[in-house]
């Protein structure tokens, strides 16, 4: 039964799902990737396909930019579709002198701005993890691939422009800032189902270096080889 974002009926999307903040570059991998892709949605233009990768049927979709919008999808594609395994393909702004314009943020945490936890547990802090067996996968896959990654905290902003410092936050540790993991990581907690983030850094908040909006919708396909290979990887 459609939801009211997703327009797939029951069994049109597989159990484990490649989540790209812009739906353009959910076209370009399905069109890229995936043999035999199904488009299952377009609903507000957030473009949703399903096919086979290495024989494995897996789907990819659109998100949207921030933790509201992806919460509405991840939502719907876990209580209705059943989807199992989400992983974000997403772009990141490097905050780290050692991550490097290009390079792969896998998120092993994200700290957030966003009162998403809060919203159901206003006494605590809940630290929003990746799950660790993806984790394992994702970074052992893409070092075997040669790909320049590293693995730690990010920080998810609620805001692109404005908002708090996230300089200040990277003299911590923190790699990257980019604005769904986090939101997607306490889903993934409250609904008892495996998230990761895999993110390309597009942009060097401490050098200034940039990618163009058609790299960051097309390019970045390492991070796909990467998400796709832990999508199915037992
Ligand atoms: O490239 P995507 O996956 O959209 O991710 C990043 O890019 C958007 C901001 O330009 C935000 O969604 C941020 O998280
Ligand atoms: O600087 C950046 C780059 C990508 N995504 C973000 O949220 N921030």
């Amino acid at each position: 039964m459609p939801t009211p974002h997703i327009e797939a009926q029951k069994g049109e999307i597989a159990d484990k799902i490649l989540l790209p903040g812009d739906p353009l570059r959910a076209k370009f991998i399905a069109e890229n990737f995936l043999e035999n892709p199904v488009q299952f949605n377009q609903v507000r233009g957030m473009l949703g396909f399903t096919g086979t990768y290495k024989g494995h049927r897996v789907s990819v979709m659109g998100t949207g930019m921030g933790i509201p919008s992806i919460s509405i999808y991840a939502n719907e594609l876990i209580t209705e579709y059943g989807v199992k395994r989400l992983i974000r393909v997403g772009t990141a702004g490097s905050i780290n002198e050692e991550v490097h314009i290009r390079d792969l943020v896998i998120g092993q945490a994200a700290a957030t701005t966003s009162a998403i936890v809060r919203h159901d547990f206003p006494d605590f802090d809940f630290p929003q993890i990746a799950d660790f067996d993806l984790l394992d996968k994702a970074y052992h896959i893409a070092k075997d691939l040669g790909i320049t990654t590293h693995v730690g905290n990010i920080l998810s902003s609620d805001l692109f422009y404005g908002g708090p410092d996230a300089l200040k936050i990277g003299q911590l540790g923190v790699k990257a800032v980019e604005m769904e993991a986090a939101g997607l990581y306490y889903l993934g907690a409250k609904h008892h189902v495996q998230t990761l983030g895999i993110m390309t850094i597009s942009d060097h908040l401490l050098t200034g270096e940039a990618t163009t909006s058609e790299e960051r919708q097309l390019t970045f396909t390492d991070m796909m080889k990467v998400g796709l290979e832990t999508l199915i990887a037992e």
